[in-house]
């Protein structure tokens, strides 16, 4: 492709860095253009988005083996967001049901705690696919490098209509869950700071935030889920997100699921 490349620059703009033989100068072009401009912004386009894949899942190792925390603003690109919002959005109302009184929980008390609405993913579109396909590459990386034993990974969507919260929490309390990373995935377009809504991260006993993230689409927040306690801050308008978690099964404690 490199030999293309060079071959239909070096004859259209008469480069004096001509790497062409003399003798072999007068044979057709058309072929070797028609297979530069077909294949180049194609090639380009994977080759991008895999080194981003490679390159960002480098730097969530590098976060998760240090402070245990990291913020990934272009996680995924504008196209990725926009299917996934479009595919939450497109979900029949009755599908997003109060949150923790489906599968996991059954909290009376739970609206004091969360009021935000969710839908776990199924696999069952295009978008829920792909993405679900990226996070099992993930967590291959996490076993590789960081031998976590990671061995599963769930995940739903999350709707915050405006003044919906989550109260400050953990994931996972230790030796009770089988939950050991957090992911969060927001799908906002346009999330301005006079939006809210933002994450509140707390450090192990710290009362003060050691962060606090806008929920901007694409942005990606990883970190330990028996380490961090967090709260979600109301917004004033709706907030999208995917929550995941990816879990090992822990022999110890497999009923108890928070
Ligand atoms: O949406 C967020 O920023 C965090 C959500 C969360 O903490 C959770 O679902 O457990
Ligand atoms: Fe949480």
């Amino acid at each position: 492709m490199c030999g293309v490349f060079s071959l239909f620059l070096s004859h259209s703009f008469g480069s004096s860095r001509n790497l062409i033989p003399a003798d072999r100068k007068n044979f057709s072009l058309f072929p070797a253009l028609l297979t530069v401009y077909i294949s180049i912004p194609q090639e380009g386009l994977l080759l991008t988005s895999a080194a981003h894949t490679n390159l960002v899942h480098d730097d969530i190792i590098g976060a998760i083996a240090g402070p245990g925390i990291g913020i990934f603003p272009d996680f995924l690109n504008t196209a990725q967001i926009a299917a996934l919002r479009h595919d939450f959005v497109s979900l029949p109302d009755w599908q997003i049901t109060p949150a923790g009184i489906g599968r996991e929980q059954a909290n009376h008390n739970n609206e004091r705690i969360r009021t935000d609405k969710t839908r776990w993913l199924d696999g069952s579109t295009a978008p829920q696919q792909a993405y679900m396909t990226q996070m099992a590459d993930l967590q291959q990386q996490l076993n590789r490098h960081l031998f976590m034993g990671l061995k599963d990974y769930e995940c739903h969507y999350a709707r915050y209509d405006q003044g919906d919260f989550y109260k400050k929490h953990l994931d996972a309390f230790r030796g009770r869950s089988n939950r050991r990373l957090t992911t969060v995935l927001y799908l906002n377009d346009h999330w301005q700071p006079e939006h809210g809504g933002e994450l509140l991260v707390y450090g192990d006993k710290s009362k003060t935030p050691v962060q606090r993230i806008m929920p901007a689409g694409g942005t990606l927040v990883c970190f330990l889920s028996e380490r961090f306690p967090h709260e979600v801050l109301p917004a004033n308008r709706a907030r999208l997100s995917i929550a995941g978690w990816f879990r090992v099964d822990d022999p110890i404690t497999p009923a108890l699921r928070l």
